[in-house]
């Protein structure tokens, strides 16, 4: 059976900057084959006439398709399911699926709906990625444009209309593989780093926060979590704290810093010699993965006595080893691991303790 196609769900409210970042991911793909679902919202939703248009060979807009309507519940059978057959049906099949729905839409029926036995053979959700506006989120706002946000949901008869922005916010962490701080740029360097720590903290084991500007994320990091979403859906329920945050008043000014081309994420190589013990290595990585908050660890290692490669592939604490194929006759007999993290990653250390 051919390999399930992945797809990325990204969720966030209005303005939180989850075109912007699927733009960036599109003109940084490098060949991967990606198409995108929308998930159009009334009148407001412009998303895919912003994408159609974005005038880069990465987007061609047969690969943008959109959904008619916010409410997703309600509209599976009729729209998301034929949506995806319709895709799944070309004769290139995408390399990737990206689904952005629109903000107040919830990604747990969204994730639900890849259990459809109509797709479920042939989709997995590789991850869901939920992009908050890290300038709203620690004012106590939760979105850039409140009255935008309320005007959206108004729009759709199918939403409940009470509901607080905190608490969507919270089904949003709650279902999250990764979690985009957005708008780095209007933070301090301690205030971006307090709200990502804050949501490391109110997010399930193994969610990667990230803080970006203009989501400009590497798309390995982005991509290829390989979590399977639908499998675990129990574990991201709604969590109804109720914090109430007073101050509802609206940010008008703008602060526009494209800084597009500042470095936020790094990463190195470390080789080593032979391991001894693939499952006791993997176990090592496991726990430098979680010391120094590693994004990705990627490469392969030489085992003692083992022909085969070891091939190592980690999202987050998430470690997965197969035997691929065997070294060949010039190939060194050793390992080498590609690190990826944010910036400011303790290279030495990380370095000593893959060598251990
Ligand atoms: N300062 C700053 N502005 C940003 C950043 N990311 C996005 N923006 C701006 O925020 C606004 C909203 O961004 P979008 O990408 O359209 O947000 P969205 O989440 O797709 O919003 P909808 O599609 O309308 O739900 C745009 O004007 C962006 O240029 C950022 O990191 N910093």
């Amino acid at each position: 059976m051919p390999a399930k196609i992945p797809a990325t769900v990204v969720t966030g409210f209005l303005g939180a900057g989850k075109t912007t970042l699927i733009r960036h991911m599109l003109q940084n793909a490098n060949g991967k084959r990606i198409a995108l679902i929308i998930n159009e919202f009334g009148d407001l939703g412009v998303d895919g006439d912003i994408l159609k248009g974005c005038g880069d060979e990465t987007c061609s807009e047969e690969d943008v398709m959109e959904l008619s309507n916010g409410c997703i519940c309600c509209t599976v059978a009729d729209d998301f399911i034929p949506t995806m057959e319709k895709l799944l049906a070309r004769e290139q099949a995408p390399d990737h699926i990206v689904i952005e729905t629109s903000g107040l839409a919830l990604p747990q029926p969204l994730v639900r709906a890849f259990n459809w036995p109509e797709i479920s053979t042939r989709v997995t959700v590789d991850g869901v990625v939920t992009v908050v506006d890290g300038k709203a989120v620690s004012e106590g706002r939760f979105a850039h444009n409140v009255a935008a946000v309320d005007a959206q949901r108004k729009q759709d008869e199918n939403l409940d209309h009470e509901t607080p922005l905190s608490e969507l916010f919270e089904d949003q962490v709650a279902c999250a593989d990764m979690i985009v701080v957005n708008k780095a740029d209007l933070l301090t360097p301690e205030e971006a780093e307090a709200l990502a720590a804050r949501l490391r903290a109110e997010s399930r084991e193994g969610v990667q926060v990230v803080k970006s500007t203009m989501g400009a994320l590497p798309v390995e990091v982005l991509l290829g979590q390989n979590v399977g979403a639908e499998n675990d859906l129990s574990a991201r329920h709604e969590v109804h704290h109720h914090h109430h945050h007073d101050d509802d008043h609206h940010d008008d000014h703008d602060h526009h810093h494209h800084d597009h081309d500042h470095d936020d994420f790094e990463s190195f190589v470390v080789t080593r010699p032979e391991i001894a013990d693939a499952k006791a290595f993997a176990q090592q990585v496991t726990e430098v993965i979680r010391a120094h908050d590693i994004l990705r660890l990627k490469g392969f290692a030489a085992v003692s006595g083992k022909p085969m490669r070891l091939t190592l592939q980690a999202v987050g604490p998430r470690v997965d080893t197969y035997f691929d194929r065997p070294f060949a006759a010039n190939e060194p007999r050793e390992a080498r691991l590609v690190v990826i993290g944010q910036a400011g990653l303790d290279r030495a250390a990380i370095e000593a303790a893959l060598l251990a």
